[in-house]
């Protein structure tokens, strides 16, 4: 299994479980990982042949950032739905970071992995 990735992408979003952080949009950091096979679009140098990185890119932003949701647990398994669903992904990686959230922490967030590895 072959890996195309994103990194550090940033979202500014409505997200928490306080009060204040109802009012206010916080940033979100994902790092993706999307199992895939890039053989055939290494041979045919086409894009329509791998997975666009740009294309799940924003396709993630667009939805997270319209998002209101209170826990990251529920973002990632939303963005993972999206991501399976919209795109011909079979597994994925997603790591979503809350950075700020905890003045002793540099960032913390969630990690998980859907789908089937190949
Ligand atoms: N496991 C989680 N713990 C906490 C979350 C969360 O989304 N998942 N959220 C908060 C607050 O919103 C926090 O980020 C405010 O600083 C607390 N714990």
């Amino acid at each position: 299994m072959d890996i195309v990735f994103i990194r550090q992408l940033e979202v500014m979003t409505v997200i928490g479980v306080f009060d204040w952080e109802r009012e206010i949009k916080q940033k979100l950091v994902f790092d993706l990982e999307l199992g895939t096979d890039i053989k055939r679009a290494s041979e045919t140098d086409e894009l329509a042949d791998t997975l666009d990185y740009k294309a799940i890119s924003h396709a993630v932003h667009d939805f997270v950032e319209k998002s209101e949701y209170q826990l990251v647990e529920t973002v990632a398994e939303k963005v993972a739905e999206l991501i399976l669903t919209q795109f011909s992904i079979r597994w994925l990686s997603l790591t979503l970071n809350k950075p700020g959230a905890v003045s002793v922490a540099n960032s913390v967030g969630v990690k998980i992995e859907r789908g089937e590895k190949f």
